[in-house]
């Protein structure tokens, strides 16, 4: 990134303001509770109860909430410093593990969201290794491909610290999962079919400082596509939520430990729009670098998504068709590398 090319320019009416609007915060909310094994006492059940309206509110207000006593221990700190080594290395170290249009996990810093150029390098690996997924986005085209982790040389300790990282996210996906599910009036493991052969993947995130930070965003506005994203971001801020009541860009200030969630477009689906998924972007600074890990919790390849047939009725009749979960994934992989004239596929496009 060392001149500035216009490529990372903005349309005027996405560039970031810098009269920051911190108002009220995104709800922070306890799962403590979870730790414990009993639920026949009176009193742990009401906990729990008022714990999934928390989980509701903040789902239908913001469509994002941070969770504190998540139960994520020594393995988050372990991989904050293994990002950071290895983004301090020389580009060509970094490129060895480079990301491709087959092969879309390792390293790449030419990033696009929605055809601009973020300002950012990312590192990106699985969980299931290897994950299949369809070759193209292509719905005739029925042939599949796998998805390979790449490691670099160094930190040597990298692919250890990953790969514990990504089983302690799986376990509070499951966790957030099955209080979502509760939250919309279903069995606890409602959703939890879709994930036995996830897409799931975890993004090492670094932000240059950007010497343009008024023309440029770190990742441009978006809404996540899988069903949960889970955020660990540092001490330095610059993740904005648009907040729902009023379209205004409200920024996350970093709680220390706390992991940000928020639900993506197949939750929107499969809760048919009970639950929004919200856009948000990243704003770069001129003087600290920021690093942030964020893990998209996603179904299988052959997941179709629909508006569940619990939460649909005469009344409220079913707003999406089914789309194929790999089909979108393999679309939106394609436009993060190549500037496309047609648009970005989004769930609207399934509107019924
Ligand atoms: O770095 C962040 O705070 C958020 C990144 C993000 O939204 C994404 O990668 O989808
Ligand atoms: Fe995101």
């Amino acid at each position: 990134m060392e001149k500035v090319d216009s490529a990372f320019i903005q349309d005027v009416e996405h560039r970031p303001k810098f009269t920051i609007t911190e108002a009220e915060s995104i709800p922070v909310i306890d799962l403590l509770i979870l730790n414990s094994s009993d639920f026949s006492t009176e009193k742990n059940c009401k906990e729990l109860s008022s714990l999934v309206a928390e989980v509701k509110d903040a789902c239908k207000k913001w469509g994002f909430f941070q969770v504190i006593n998540h139960g994520v221990s020594e393995y988050r700190e372990k991989i904050e410093l293994g990002s950071r080594k290895f983004f301090a290395l020389p580009k060509e170290e970094k490129r060895k593990v480079k990301r491709d249009e087959l092969n879309s996990m390792g390293y790449y810093d030419t990033e696009l969201t929605k055809n601009v150029r973020d300002w950012k390098e990312v590192f990106d690996f699985t969980v299931e290794n290897p994950t299949v997924v369809p070759l193209s986005h292509d719905p005739d085209d029925k042939e599949l491909k796998e998805l390979h982790n790449q490691w670099p040389e160094y930190p040597p300790e990298l692919r250890d610290v990953c790969e514990k990282y990504v089983q302690e996210m799986q376990k509070l996906s499951y966790k957030l999962l099955e209080l979502i599910s509760l939250s919309l009036d279903l069995p606890a493991k409602r959703l939890n079919g879709f994930f036995k052969n996830q897409t799931s993947f975890a993004r090492l995130n670094h932000y240059p400082p950007c010497p343009i930070p008024h023309l440029a965003l770190g990742v441009g506005r978006h809404k996540d596509a899988g069903a949960l994203t889970i955020l660990a971001q540092d001490d330095i801020g610059g993740l904005e939520v648009k907040r729902k009541t009023d379209g205004e860009w409200i920024r996350v200030k970093p709680t220390l430990d706390a992991y940000i969630i928020n639900v993506g477009d197949a939750i929107q689906v499969w809760s048919n729009n009970e639950y929004e998924s919200v856009e948000h972007r990243v704003v770069v600074n001129s003087e600290k670098e920021r690093f942030s890990i964020p893990f998209f919790l996603n179904p299988s390849h052959y997941t179709w998504i629909g508006p569940l047939e619990e939460l649909v009725n005469e009344k409220n009749p079913a707003k999406y068709k089914a789309y194929n979960w790999g089909m979108l994934f393999a679309h939106r992989k394609n436009s993060n590398f190549k500037k496309r004239d047609d648009e970005n596929l989004e769930i609207h496009h399934f509107k019924a």
